[in-house]
Protein backbone atom coordinates (compact mmCIF):
# COMPACT_ATOMS: atom_id res chain seq x y z
CA UNK A 1 0.00 0.00 0.00
CA UNK A 2 2.68 2.27 0.81
CA UNK A 3 6.54 1.68 -0.24
CA UNK A 4 8.98 3.68 0.07
CA UNK A 5 11.91 2.84 -2.43
CA UNK A 6 15.42 3.68 -2.08
CA UNK A 7 14.45 6.99 -0.80
CA UNK A 8 17.07 9.93 0.68
CA UNK A 9 15.84 12.60 1.89
CA UNK A 10 17.62 15.88 2.92
CA UNK A 11 16.43 19.64 4.76
CA UNK A 12 18.43 22.26 2.86
CA UNK A 13 22.24 21.13 2.65
CA UNK A 14 21.53 18.67 5.87
CA UNK A 15 21.04 14.74 4.37
CA UNK A 16 18.88 13.32 7.04
CA UNK A 17 18.49 9.33 5.87
CA UNK A 18 19.70 7.78 2.58
CA UNK A 19 18.50 3.86 0.97
CA UNK A 20 15.68 3.78 2.86
CA UNK A 21 13.35 1.34 1.80
CA UNK A 22 9.91 0.02 3.48
CA UNK A 23 6.78 -1.69 1.86
CA UNK A 24 3.76 -1.24 4.31
CA UNK A 25 0.95 -4.25 3.07
CA UNK A 26 -1.94 -4.79 4.42
CA UNK A 27 -2.18 -6.22 7.75
CA UNK A 28 1.25 -5.14 8.86
CA UNK A 29 2.20 -3.47 12.20
CA UNK A 30 5.69 -1.70 12.42
CA UNK A 31 7.10 0.26 14.85
CA UNK A 32 9.13 2.72 13.93
CA UNK A 33 11.97 3.92 16.61
CA UNK A 34 15.14 5.49 16.60
CA UNK A 35 16.76 8.38 18.73
CA UNK A 36 15.20 11.76 19.02
CA UNK A 37 16.33 13.89 15.42
CA UNK A 38 16.75 10.66 13.14
CA UNK A 39 14.03 11.48 10.90
CA UNK A 40 11.03 9.43 12.67
CA UNK A 41 8.27 12.22 11.55
CA UNK A 42 10.20 13.31 8.56
CA UNK A 43 10.26 9.61 7.14
CA UNK A 44 6.14 9.27 8.45
CA UNK A 45 5.34 12.90 6.49
CA UNK A 46 6.81 11.22 3.68
CA UNK A 47 4.54 8.11 3.70
CA UNK A 48 1.67 9.99 3.04
CA UNK A 49 3.35 12.63 0.43
CA UNK A 50 3.63 15.81 2.78
CA UNK A 51 6.93 16.03 1.80
CA UNK A 52 8.58 14.60 -1.49
CA UNK A 53 12.31 12.73 -1.02
CA UNK A 54 15.06 14.23 -2.93
CA UNK A 55 15.90 10.58 -4.24
CA UNK A 56 13.99 7.19 -4.61
CA UNK A 57 10.13 6.50 -5.10
CA UNK A 58 7.22 6.60 -2.48
CA UNK A 59 4.70 5.06 -4.04
CA UNK A 60 1.01 5.19 -2.49
CA UNK A 61 -1.55 2.10 -3.47
CA UNK A 62 0.21 1.57 -6.45
CA UNK A 63 0.82 5.31 -7.46
CA UNK A 64 4.38 6.98 -7.32
CA UNK A 65 3.86 10.52 -5.42
CA UNK A 66 5.44 12.07 -8.06
CA UNK A 67 2.72 11.15 -10.77
CA UNK A 68 -0.13 12.13 -8.67
CA UNK A 69 -1.94 15.64 -8.83
CA UNK A 70 -3.03 17.55 -6.11
CA UNK A 71 -6.24 16.16 -6.02
CA UNK A 72 -5.50 12.48 -6.59
CA UNK A 73 -2.86 13.15 -3.53
CA UNK A 74 -6.02 14.02 -1.39
CA UNK A 75 -8.19 11.29 -2.32
CA UNK A 76 -5.17 9.01 -1.57
CA UNK A 77 -4.87 10.62 1.56
CA UNK A 78 -8.14 9.60 2.47
CA UNK A 79 -7.25 6.21 2.27
CA UNK A 80 -4.54 7.10 4.73
CA UNK A 81 -5.46 7.98 8.77
CA UNK A 82 -2.66 9.84 10.41
CA UNK A 83 -2.51 10.62 14.02
CA UNK A 84 0.09 13.41 15.04
CA UNK A 85 1.65 13.88 18.67
CA UNK A 86 0.32 17.28 19.06
CA UNK A 87 -3.21 16.15 17.64
CA UNK A 88 -4.65 19.91 16.66
CA UNK A 89 -8.40 20.45 16.86
CA UNK A 90 -10.84 22.91 15.89
CA UNK A 91 -11.35 24.67 19.42
CA UNK A 92 -14.72 26.27 18.30
CA UNK A 93 -16.09 23.03 17.64
CA UNK A 94 -17.30 19.49 19.65
CA UNK A 95 -15.43 16.67 20.00
CA UNK A 96 -17.67 14.95 17.77
CA UNK A 97 -18.01 17.66 15.08
CA UNK A 98 -13.74 17.41 14.99
CA UNK A 99 -14.33 13.86 14.46
CA UNK A 100 -16.57 14.32 12.04
CA UNK A 101 -14.89 17.03 9.99
CA UNK A 102 -12.86 14.83 7.65
CA UNK A 103 -15.90 13.17 6.40
CA UNK A 104 -17.82 16.70 5.78
CA UNK A 105 -14.46 18.05 4.31
CA UNK A 106 -14.68 15.18 1.86
CA UNK A 107 -18.28 16.29 1.00
CA UNK A 108 -20.08 12.65 2.53
CA UNK A 109 -22.51 12.51 4.82
CA UNK A 110 -21.45 11.74 8.99
CA UNK A 111 -23.30 8.90 9.33
CA UNK A 112 -24.10 9.74 13.50
CA UNK A 113 -24.57 5.64 13.91
CA UNK A 114 -20.76 5.15 12.77
CA UNK A 115 -20.27 8.15 14.80
CA UNK A 116 -21.90 7.72 18.12
CA UNK A 117 -20.22 3.84 17.39
CA UNK A 118 -16.58 5.68 17.15
CA UNK A 119 -17.00 7.44 19.94
CA UNK A 120 -17.95 4.88 22.47
CA UNK A 121 -15.23 2.58 21.12
CA UNK A 122 -12.78 4.91 21.84
CA UNK A 123 -14.43 5.78 25.26
CA UNK A 124 -15.64 9.23 24.53
CA UNK A 125 -19.34 9.12 24.42
CA UNK A 126 -19.51 11.48 27.54
CA UNK A 127 -17.13 13.70 26.07
CA UNK A 128 -18.80 14.12 22.73
CA UNK A 129 -20.23 17.82 23.31
CA UNK A 130 -17.09 18.64 25.30
CA UNK A 131 -14.45 21.55 23.44
CA UNK A 132 -11.28 20.50 22.72
CA UNK A 133 -9.43 22.61 25.20
CA UNK A 134 -11.14 20.60 28.11
CA UNK A 135 -9.91 17.45 27.16
CA UNK A 136 -6.81 15.51 28.86
CA UNK A 137 -4.09 14.21 26.96
CA UNK A 138 -4.81 11.09 26.80
CA UNK A 139 -8.28 11.86 25.46
CA UNK A 140 -7.18 14.69 22.69
CA UNK A 141 -4.98 11.01 21.28
CA UNK A 142 -8.22 8.89 21.76
CA UNK A 143 -10.12 11.56 20.03
CA UNK A 144 -6.91 12.04 17.28
CA UNK A 145 -7.15 8.67 16.70
CA UNK A 146 -11.07 8.19 16.15
CA UNK A 147 -10.83 11.22 13.94
CA UNK A 148 -8.29 9.36 11.73
CA UNK A 149 -10.37 6.25 11.30
CA UNK A 150 -13.63 8.11 11.26
CA UNK A 151 -12.91 7.88 7.44
CA UNK A 152 -12.37 4.35 7.93
CA UNK A 153 -8.70 4.55 6.16
CA UNK A 154 -6.85 1.15 5.01
CA UNK A 155 -3.14 2.88 6.71
CA UNK A 156 -3.32 4.40 9.81
CA UNK A 157 0.00 6.37 10.38
CA UNK A 158 0.94 7.46 14.47
CA UNK A 159 3.65 9.96 15.37
CA UNK A 160 4.31 9.36 19.01
CA UNK A 161 0.69 9.14 19.59
CA UNK A 162 1.45 8.41 23.28
CA UNK A 163 4.31 10.92 24.01
CA UNK A 164 2.39 13.02 26.40
CA UNK A 165 0.10 10.03 28.06
CA UNK A 166 0.71 7.92 30.94
CA UNK A 167 1.52 4.71 30.58
CA UNK A 168 -2.16 3.16 31.35
CA UNK A 169 -3.60 5.36 29.00
CA UNK A 170 -0.90 4.39 26.15
CA UNK A 171 -1.35 0.78 26.77
CA UNK A 172 -4.94 1.71 25.87
CA UNK A 173 -3.87 3.70 22.97
CA UNK A 174 -2.28 0.45 21.73
CA UNK A 175 -5.25 -1.46 22.05
CA UNK A 176 -7.01 0.05 20.11
CA UNK A 177 -4.59 0.48 17.69
CA UNK A 178 -4.11 -3.63 17.96
CA UNK A 179 -7.72 -4.01 17.21
CA UNK A 180 -7.61 -2.20 13.87
CA UNK A 181 -4.81 -3.85 13.00
CA UNK A 182 -6.95 -7.39 13.24
CA UNK A 183 -9.75 -5.78 11.15
CA UNK A 184 -6.59 -5.45 8.64
CA UNK A 185 -5.67 -2.15 8.51
CA UNK A 186 -2.01 -1.47 8.11
CA UNK A 187 0.02 0.38 11.49
CA UNK A 188 3.40 2.52 11.13
CA UNK A 189 3.56 4.08 14.90
CA UNK A 190 6.82 6.35 16.06
CA UNK A 191 7.76 5.89 19.31
CA UNK A 192 10.32 6.01 21.77
CA UNK A 193 8.66 4.36 23.90
CA UNK A 194 10.92 0.93 24.31
CA UNK A 195 8.12 -0.27 27.12
CA UNK A 196 5.07 0.05 23.89
CA UNK A 197 6.54 -2.00 21.91
CA UNK A 198 7.38 -4.80 24.28
CA UNK A 199 3.93 -4.55 25.87
CA UNK A 200 2.48 -4.61 22.01
CA UNK A 201 4.39 -7.71 20.82
CA UNK A 202 2.70 -9.82 23.94
CA UNK A 203 -0.47 -8.92 21.86
CA UNK A 204 0.46 -8.84 18.13
CA UNK A 205 3.47 -9.62 15.53
CA UNK A 206 4.81 -6.22 14.89
CA UNK A 207 8.20 -5.34 13.42
CA UNK A 208 10.35 -3.24 14.93
CA UNK A 209 12.19 -0.84 12.19
CA UNK A 210 15.16 1.92 13.82
CA UNK A 211 15.77 4.81 11.91
CA UNK A 212 19.31 5.65 13.43
CA UNK A 213 22.51 7.33 11.59
CA UNK A 214 21.01 7.85 8.37
CA UNK A 215 19.58 4.53 7.64
CA UNK A 216 16.49 2.33 8.14
CA UNK A 217 17.37 -1.01 9.42
CA UNK A 218 15.38 -4.00 11.43
CA UNK A 219 15.22 -4.19 15.10
CA UNK A 220 16.74 -6.83 16.76
CA UNK A 221 14.75 -8.71 18.79
CA UNK A 222 16.30 -7.91 22.24
CA UNK A 223 14.00 -5.10 22.80
N1 LIG B 1 11.04 21.75 8.29
C1 LIG B 1 12.29 21.50 8.69
N2 LIG B 1 13.33 22.23 8.23
C2 LIG B 1 14.59 21.98 8.61
N3 LIG B 1 14.95 20.99 9.46
C3 LIG B 1 13.95 20.23 9.96
C4 LIG B 1 12.58 20.45 9.60
N4 LIG B 1 11.82 19.53 10.25
C5 LIG B 1 12.67 18.79 10.97
N5 LIG B 1 13.95 19.20 10.81
C6 LIG B 1 15.14 18.61 11.41
O1 LIG B 1 15.32 17.31 10.86
C7 LIG B 1 15.73 16.40 11.88
C8 LIG B 1 14.74 15.26 11.95
O2 LIG B 1 13.50 15.75 12.44
P1 LIG B 1 12.31 14.75 12.75
O3 LIG B 1 11.25 15.53 13.45
O4 LIG B 1 11.92 14.05 11.51
O5 LIG B 1 13.02 13.72 13.75
P2 LIG B 1 12.40 12.70 14.79
O6 LIG B 1 13.20 11.46 14.71
O7 LIG B 1 10.92 12.58 14.54
O8 LIG B 1 12.64 13.46 16.16
P3 LIG B 1 11.86 13.32 17.56
O9 LIG B 1 11.99 11.91 17.99
O10 LIG B 1 12.60 14.28 18.45
O11 LIG B 1 10.42 13.73 17.30
C9 LIG B 1 15.82 17.20 13.16
O12 LIG B 1 17.17 17.58 13.36
C10 LIG B 1 14.96 18.41 12.90
O13 LIG B 1 15.44 19.54 13.62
Amino acid sequence: MITLDNVAFRYGDRPLFGGVSLDVQPGDFYFLTGPSGAGKTTLVRLCYLDLAPEDGTVTCFGKPGTTLARDEIADMRQRIGVVHQDCRFLDHLSVADNIALPVSVAGRAVSEGDLSELLKWVGLSGRADARPPELSGGERQRAALARAVMMDPDVILADEPTGNIDWEMSQRLLTLLVELNRMGKAILLATHDMALIRQAKTMTTARVLRLAGGTLQQAGTDL
